[in-house]
């Protein structure tokens, strides 16, 4: 496994995440190969692919549901001055800190106020109760939650609305870097536009948030993204800033893999 220092030697220090040669296979076979990215503080990357080219477990490896089979995954946070394998962070505080929103988010069977509220409370020796509420409710307001959820459970919600109360029970953390698994998949157009606003003032802020979002919806996320990754059958196929992208190929390369699969 190669040092920390040798990918620190290579990158500026404005990265966040970088992966060096990725690998991840299973018994039966290999779901990606070689993954060589340097991901900037306070960008915003949307991650597309084919369906089963590895997009998913990607996301699931940077916050460590799964670790490499080879190569090495780093992180710099925000009060460290240098990039930190992941292996070495205490896993508590990498998952307070890189947060993952899954496809299709369970609520542990909580009410919505409560399942939002969850995270905070974990952390209860740095957050009172009051500090608690302000942040529940500055978030409630940002993302527009209906006061009348918040007492729902989690049988009462589309998923639409468990996704969206996942990402309030997400960002209420205030993560530095943000993972999410097609987020925008059964949300209307205006939340879906709304969340994209909100990750982008939140990448401009004073300490900002880092977001990879998977998202097939490409004229959501052509007009939101600074970079584009690209996986194809596990391997890296493309990784642009966004100005470079030929979004017609990207579109017409995804459709072709779709009917394909169709087929
Ligand atoms: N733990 C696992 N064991 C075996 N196979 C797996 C495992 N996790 C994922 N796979 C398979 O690996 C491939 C890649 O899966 P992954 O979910 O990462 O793809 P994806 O690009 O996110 O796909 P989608 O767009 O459908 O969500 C798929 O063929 C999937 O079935």
């Amino acid at each position: 496994m190669q040092k920390v220092s040798a990918i620190s030697s290579i990158i500026c220090p404005t990265v966040a995440i970088a992966t060096h040669q990725v690998s991840y296979q299973t018994k039966l076979q290999t779901l990606l190969t070689d993954i060589s990215v340097a991901i900037d503080r306070g960008s915003r990357t949307a991650l597309i692919g084919a369906t089963g080219s590895g997009k998913t477990t990607f996301l699931r490896l940077l916050n460590r549901l799964i670790d490499p089979s080879q190569g090495m995954i780093a992180m710099m946070l925000r009060d460290r001055d240098a990039l930190q394998n992941i292996q070495e962070i205490p896993i508590q505080t990498l998952r307070r800190r890189v947060v993952l929103v899954p496809q299709e988010p369970t609520l542990l069977g909580m009410q919505v106020k409560e399942a939002i509220a969850y995270p905070l409370h974990l952390q209860n020796q740095k957050l009172n109760a009051q500090a608690i509420d302000a942040r529940l409710k500055t978030w409630i307001d940002k993302l527009q939650i209906d006061r009348q959820l918040l007492n729902r459970g989690e049988r009462e919600l589309s998923l639409g609305q468990r996704q969206w109360v996942a990402i309030a029970r997400a960002l209420v953390m205030q993560p530095e870097i943000l993972l999410l698994d097609e987020p925008t998949s059964a949300l209307d157009r205006g939340l879906s536009h709304l969340l994209l606003d909100i990750l982008t003032e939140q990448a401009h802020d004073s300490q900002p948030m880092t977001v990879i979002m998977i998202n097939h919806q490409l004229d959501l996320v052509q007009s939101w993204c600074d970079r584009l990754i690209c996986l194809e059958h596990g391997k890296l196929s493309q990784d642009l800033i966004a100005g470079e992208v030929d979004w017609q190929a990207i579109d017409d390369s995804l459709k072709r893999d779709r009917n394909q699969q169709d087929f």
